[in-house]
């Protein structure tokens, strides 16, 4: 299959990347980073979370930032709501797009929202339902997709059998995440072509963190059956509270030079994204997890 000609990138470092910050990061820098990014031509920013404040502190703030954003029309901000109280908490900030969070492996659904993979699911249809006829859009994520760091290997059969379940409930979207990054290309392939068996490969979203160097190498394999959507997060900021050692996901900065060296069309500027990326990497007073910010900025070699 040819690749797609156009990609959406979907940029999850305000959400994925930030709720792992061990140090609080102030809602005027939230806010910096998400304006710069809708700056520089995203057309998703998941901006927040509305989860327990007692498990995920550093996203407890997510109502004042929904408030302080500039929202450019046609861009979603998207949060993520595990239970109908995040829900409605996003529907107070007015969201225009709310995710539901789901994994494939027990363990890690255990560790990070505190019940099986089946109570999760039935927690998740009421808040799907609600949101759609509040007139939300509804993505659904699946973690551990490639493996899970309690359990190991997992199925693509555990996938499949989530992803239908969230695709049922009113899911536009299945965000495949690998979690602790330990997918290679022919896995993620095998995985996709599992999951397409039964849904639309366009409902599909690459969620690949890059902790073993595989993210872009992965991203590349699965666009070759047709995904067209891809998380990132700039700077490569991020982790995940629930996965130790993790690292964060693929940097946005380094998918993007790949997409715009294949001459896929995505709508976003690298120099501005770029600028998003300096200006996490110096608030945090981090060295950036972009192997091309390094690259631009004269770092590497
Ligand atoms: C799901 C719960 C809430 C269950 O947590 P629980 O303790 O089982 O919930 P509960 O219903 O028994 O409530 C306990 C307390 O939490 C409060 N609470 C309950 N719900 C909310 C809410 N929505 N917002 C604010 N507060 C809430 C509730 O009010 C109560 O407060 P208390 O009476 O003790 O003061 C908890 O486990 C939780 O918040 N987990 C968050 C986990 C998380 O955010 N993980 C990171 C995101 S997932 C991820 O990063 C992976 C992904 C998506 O990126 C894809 C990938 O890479 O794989």
């Amino acid at each position: 299959m040819r690749f797609s000609p156009q990609v959406k990138m979907v940029e999850v470092g305000p959400r994925d990347g930030l709720q792992n910050e061990a140090k609080p990061v102030s809602v005027a820098i939230k806010v910096g980073l998400i304006d710069r990014l809708t700056e520089a031509g995203l057309p998703v920013i998941e901006s927040g979370s509305f989860v327990s404040p007692k498990w995920v502190p550093q996203m407890a703030a997510s109502a004042e930032v929904m408030a302080a954003i500039a929202r450019r029309p046609g861009v979603s901000y998207p949060v993520l709501a595990p239970n109908m109280q995040g829900l409605e908490a996003a529907l107070a900030a007015k969201v225009d797009e709310v995710a539901v969070f789901a994994a494939a492996s027990e363990s890690f659904s255990k560790k990070n929202i505190n019940c099986s993979i089946a109570e999760s699911l039935d927690r998740f249809a009421p808040v799907a339902e609600k949101a759609r006829a509040e007139g939300l859009k509804v993505r659904g994520y699946v973690s551990c997709v490639l493996g899970c760091p309690y359990e190991g290997d997992v199925a693509p059969e555990a996938v499949v059998a989530v992803a239908e379940r969230l695709a049922h409930m009113g899911c536009y979207e299945i965000s495949l995440g690998d979690t602790i990054g330990i997918g290679t290309p022919s896995k993620a392939q095998a995985l996709v072509e599992a999951v397409a068996a039964k849904l639309p490969v366009a409902m599909l979203a690459a969620h690949f963190h890059d902790t073993y160097g595989q993210a872009l190498a992965n991203i590349l394999a699965v666009m070759e059956l047709g995904v067209a959507v891809v998380d990132s997060s700039v700077a490569g900021l991020g982790g995940c509270p629930y996965a130790k050692g993790a690292s964060g996901n693929v940097a946005s900065e380094d998918v993007l030079f790949m997409l715009n060296g294949m001459g896929i069309k995505t709508g976003v500027d690298l120099d501005k994204l770029m600028a998003a990326g300096e200006f996490i990497a110096s608030a945090l007073e981090k060295r950036s997890g972009s192997k091309v910010a390094l690259a631009r900025s004269g770092c590497l070699g």
